[in-house]
């Protein structure tokens, strides 16, 4: 185990131990063992807020000292120097103290670089603390993109909590090399540490030195291109993330019972051809909320050419997000998908999940072929998707002629601010509870919190569309101004100006 007493002998080891673990060939990268905050300001903890637990050091029974029946273990936050009653003693400040196991990088077959247990570890120990620059999930889709953009192969970011990322692609500790598997042996636990949070990795199971150390990165894996997984487990999610909210972000992953799908997967029909097409599901429950407004599906009705011509798939295009884009991100979503199951392809084949108590990290067997080069990139196949507009109610508005179009598109972009807002303040709320089941039990999250979770993001989503479907009813079937008829030519100009 790594000890370090004070930041500067952390520094002072962190850099040393690098230089005995990196191999040659490792891309580099700045070796942290504190997580760096560039715009954040770190948190000051005040003496109150600080828990102090009740253990006693008994030198007959060391492992009194702050074990696994101290309070703060209990709560997952480690012990303050100075305050924890069991002094020097006290074994709960592995994060602070960089209490590693021994690890060594290797380089693995089609994977990159990978992380080996230098050393027996036991279930429940922790191996390393997962650090990295803190930033913001504004910067962590800002700088996923970029890094996607320079062609960087391997993405390093994880959520740390509903409005922070951990980046570990340029500085990092060496947890940024652990790989994905769908069947690990570690897992990722958050810790409070002076009352910030902090990820480390955790064994799962007794591990044997040199086995390969893999955590499943579908809760806080951020992302980046999608990914092939070759972790050659028998429930492998086949992508990388498969189920973590970025990847679901960037695929537009639905789901419909035991069922999943990728929103290309819905056919869309277009009124002109009659001929079924794939286009996103987005466009299609619009069209589909136009045909029930304005005629039905088979029977169009048809105004000023919009159902006939392309005006009218354009028009769903600017409205294409009428839920995904939603401002409120949180582990419901992403436990809705329960099935791997994809199904017009074999992309996601139907899979048992079987109990096998040993994990298979051998990377050679279970995928029916031995991956010999690096891991295949899925092009992202709807580049055009990530850069997708949110409408905004009150600027569409201006652009009607007639008051009561402009007034009902106003109404309904209040009550969509308004959903958000309870959404938001909802998510706030219930966070710690979703925090504390999103991750060991993934179906777990208790059902008064899932209701209320539920019912909040349907009225938000009810506001979304009812904001969109007023708009397109009043694009499509104009109401004339006093003293104005809105002629088609205004209609097509309106189109044109909103797709704008
Ligand atoms: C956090 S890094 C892990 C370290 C990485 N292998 C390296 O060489 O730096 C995550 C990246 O490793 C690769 N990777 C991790 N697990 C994988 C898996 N099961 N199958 C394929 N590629 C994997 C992917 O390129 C992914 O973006």
């Amino acid at each position: 185990m790594h000890v370090c007493n004070n930041h500067l002998e952390q520094e002072k080891r962190s850099q040393n131990c690098m230089h005995e673990q990196v191999p040659e060939g490792v891309p580099y990268f700045i070796h942290i063992n504190q997580n760096v905050s560039s715009g954040r300001k770190a948190l000051k903890q005040n003496d109150d807020d600080i828990a102090i637990c009740e253990c006693k050091y008994d030198a007959r029974y060391p492992d009194s000292a702050c074990g696994e029946r101290c309070l703060n273990v209990l709560t997952s936050t480690e012990c303050v120097p100075g305050y924890c009653p069991c002094g020097e003693y006290c074994k709960n400040q592995r994060f602070q103290k960089c209490q590693y196991a021994q690890t060594k990088l290797f380089r693995t077959e089609g994977r990159g670089w990978g992380l080996l247990a230098g050393e027996c570890i036991k279930a429940g120990d922790f191996v390393i603390e997962y650090c990295g620059e803190i930033i913001s999930s504004e910067e962590a889709k800002q700088r996923s993109q970029a890094y996607e953009a320079q062609g960087l192969r391997d993405a390093y970011i994880i959520s740390l909590n509903a409005n922070y990322f951990i980046d570990a692609t340029k500085k990092g500790s060496v947890a940024r090399f652990i790989n994905h598997s769908c069947q690990p042996n570690c897992e990722t636990r958050k810790w409070t540490v002076f009352g910030e949070t902090r990820v480390g990795i955790f064994a799962k199971q007794d591990i044997a030195v040199g086995t390969e150390l893999a955590y499943d990165y579908n809760f806080e894996w951020y992302g980046g291109a999608n990914v092939r997984c070759l972790c050659g487990a028998p429930n492998c999610s086949i992508f990388l993330g498969a189920k973590s909210h970025g990847f679901q972000e960037h695929n537009h992953v639905w789901e419909d019972g035991d069922d999943r799908y990728t929103v290309d997967m819905f056919p869309l029909y277009d009124s002109a051809e009659d001929e079924p097409f794939t286009k996103h599901f987005d466009s299609a429950s619009l069209a589909n909320t136009m045909y029930t407004a304005c005629g039905n599906k088979d029977n169009p009705m048809k105004v000023d050419g919009f159902a006939e011509t392309n005006h009218f798939i354009e028009l769903t295009n600017i409205i294409s997000e009428p839920f995904g884009s939603a401002a409120v991100e949180g582990p419901l979503p992403i436990n809705a998908v329960k099935s791997e199951v994809k199904k017009e392809t074999d992309l996601f084949p139907e899979k048992t999940q079987q109990d096998i108590s040993q994990p298979r990290l051998s990377y050679n067997s279970g995928s029916g072929s031995t991956p010999k080069s690096r891991s295949q990139h899925v092009p992202k196949s709807r580049s055009k998707q990530a850069s997708r507009k949110q409408v905004n109610g009150k600027n569409v508005a201006k652009l009607f002629a007639s008051k009561q179009a402009q007034e009902e598109v106003i109404r309904c972009e209040e009550l969509r601010t308004e959903a958000t807002k309870k959404l938001n303040d909802l998510y706030d709320e219930i966070r710690p509870s979703i925090e504390e089941h999103a991750k060991d039990s993934q179906d777990n999250v208790p059902t008064a919190v899932a209701e209320k979770w539920i019912e909040a993001t349907c009225t938000k989503w009810k506001a979304e569309l009812d904001l969109h479907f007023s708009i397109i009813k009043n694009v499509v079937c104009p109401r004339p101004h006093a003293n104005e008829q809105t002629t088609s030519a205004e209609g097509d100009h309106l189109v044109k100006q909103l797709i704008m």
